[in-house]
């Protein structure tokens, strides 16, 4: 899987921002629209807030984009946990991006109703064709999680292309994610990840033997082509 590695973490956030002005262009070009499906946690925020600078805001087509979310937490839009809460900030408010092309989870809903209701909204988007984003960006835990599709959950064995609740132990929450095979139906898919703790993580999902329910991130194999890997160096040193 091609692995994009940068000196430092603006270097990756530049190079990542770069694929998603190409990414859009391309889409919109060719299908009048760009549907992306954001990723939570720490890690993008600060490739968000790049895309609503000086510096990318007029290089998107930001009126044919249209905003997924690959996973979110239990918690309403206005906590401090909330995947939306981040990219509303980060992104959607300063760029003044309407509603109508966001579409957050319910998270007022009961966690497996909110991730039948999202199945629904995903599928309404893209009507009679097969729910392909153009995008999706993924971030990686340091137990080898994506999206919340977290070590030893009952989602990993799920095989449609779905939203799902699914109670992650660990953390003692509630998540809501895309499965697998509903990633994997994407047009393209890029991680960002970076920094030292993160590199035993990387190396296991890249280059470690394949064992899917330790290392759930493995599951992530697009069949549109391989998933792109923005990394920095420290994130990248365990690879050989
Ligand atoms: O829980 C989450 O974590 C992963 C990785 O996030 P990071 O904070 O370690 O960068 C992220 O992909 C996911 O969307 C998020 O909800």
């Amino acid at each position: 899987m091609p692995q994009h590695v940068f000196d430092s973490v603006e270097e990756v956030l530049h190079q990542l921002a770069d694929f998603f002005v190409a990414q859009a262009h391309e889409a919109v070009a060719a299908r009048g629209r760009f549907s992306v499906a954001l990723s939570g946690g720490s890690s993008p925020k600060k490739l968000y807030e790049l895309l609503a600078s000086p510096a990318y805001r007029e290089r998107v087509p930001w009126a044919q984009v249209f905003f997924f979310f690959g996973d979110e937490r239990n918690v309403p839009a206005t906590d401090p946990q909330s995947n939306y809460l981040m990219a509303k900030t980060a992104l959607l408010a300063p760029l003044g991006i309407p509603t109508a092309q966001v579409f957050p989870v319910n998270t007022e809903l009961p966690p497996a109703e909110a991730a039948q209701a999202y199945t629904k909204t995903v599928n309404d988007f893209f009507g009679s064709e097969p729910a392909r984003f153009d995008l999706v960006l993924l971030g990686l835990g340091d137990n080898s999680h994506t999206a919340s599709l977290f070590p030893h959950t009952s989602v990993l064995h799920v095989s449609t292309a779905s939203t799902e609740a699914v109670f992650v132990e660990e953390l003692n929450a509630d998540r809501i994610t895309l499965t697998a095979p509903l990633i994997n139906q994407a047009r393209a898919v890029a991680f960002l990840v970076f920094g030292a703790d993160k590199a035993a993580a990387v190396r296991r999902v890249i280059q470690g033997e394949r064992n899917s329910e330790e290392y759930p991130a493995q599951l992530i194999a697009p069949a549109a082509g391989e998933a792109d890997w923005f990394l920095d160096k420290p994130a990248a040193s365990e690879l050989v």
